[in-house]
């Protein structure tokens, strides 16, 4: 694979663009879709801030920018979005598309060990080392000021992307995240067949673990997650509160805004995407 890049598809959106890319990924060994949105300041100029935003379980590069949005927000703010697809596609793995919350549109950011997933499901290596990198230079990223978000699983990646590589993300922020993935069900599904039986090796990939080992805060001026009560999903897979128990052991400041009557889906998103863009652009920095 040579990893031409190309442009499906492009929109004027706020007097900026949204675009639609395809390309042939390394990390991945098959074709990947990713989504940006390129705002105006950012077309012709200098080097911008960026987000990328991680959708949750059976979405794909599109869901984040036809649903959430908040291109308005980043328009306003010269803030690139990207958003990636959830998995491979078209691995030829069997029981690949069996089921919603495993194999396709499941791919939890993270590298597979274990076959036959191992080959392709690199979804984390995929991010950081290829996605990002092309970004930078496609779309004239300032690889100082990349922040990080996600939805439910991608909420989880968000979490563990931006601890296991420090420096890489300078603002962090989440929607109804997995935040303890090793006691869901989503996650010990996902976790025993991406990574096998070992609960050890599960516990680099869980965010509240993580943030519990951390010996000061890695996010000092602050990590934002939003949360849903009437979330349908709250109790059994996500577990905010063992995500806000870790922080205040690590001395990671955290605000965790629970919001009465909001369920799991992208209307609770909406409501809330614009402090996020906000969050993201006072930690990242405006362009002058
Ligand atoms: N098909 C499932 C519901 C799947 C779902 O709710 N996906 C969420 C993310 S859940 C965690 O990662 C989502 O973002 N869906 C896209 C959307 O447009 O809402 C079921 O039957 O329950």
């Amino acid at each position: 694979m040579d990893g031409a890049i190309e442009l499906l598809s492009e929109h004027r959106c706020y007097d900026g663009a949204q675009r639609y890319y395809r390309h042939a990924s390394r990390e991945i060994g098959l074709p990947m879709r990713f989504s940006a949105f390129v705002p105006a300041q950012a077309l012709g100029g200098k080097p911008a801030p960026a987000l990328l935003c991680l959708p949750g379980l059976t979405c794909t590069e599109e869901t984040f920018m036809i649903k959430a949005g908040a291109q308005r927000f980043a328009a306003r703010e010269g803030l690139v979005l990207i958003a990636p697809d959830t998995s491979p596609r078209g691995a030829g793995i069997e029981g690949e598309t069996a089921s919603w919350d495993f194999g396709a549109g499941a791919g939890f950011y993270l590298d597979a060990s274990e076959p036959p997933w191992s080959r392709h499901y690199r979804m984390e290596s995929y991010l950081i080392h290829e996605l990002l990198p092309l970004a930078i230079d496609l779309l004239r990223v300032d690889r100082e000021r990349i922040g990080i978000t996600g939805h439910s699983m991608g909420g989880h990646g968000a979490l563990v992307l931006a601890m296991r590589h420090p420096g890489v993300f300078r603002s962090l922020s989440a929607f109804a995240p997995i935040a303890a993935p090793t006691q869901c069900p989503w996650g010990r599904k996902a976790f025993s067949g991406y990574l096998g039986g070992d609960e050890t090796r599960w516990q680099d990939h869980d965010a509240s673990i993580l943030m519990a080992r951390q010996d000061a805060a890695p996010f000092p001026s602050g990590i934002l997650v939003d949360q849903g009560l009437a979330d349908q999903f709250l109790e059994e897979q996500l577990k905010p509160d063992l995500l806000e128990s870790a922080c205040a052991k690590a001395g990671q400041p955290l605000t965790l805004r629970r919001h009465a009557g909001y369920d799991h889906g992208y209307f609770f998103i909406t409501s809330f995407i614009d402090d996020h863009i906000t969050h993201h652009i006072t930690q990242l920095g405006r362009n002058a």
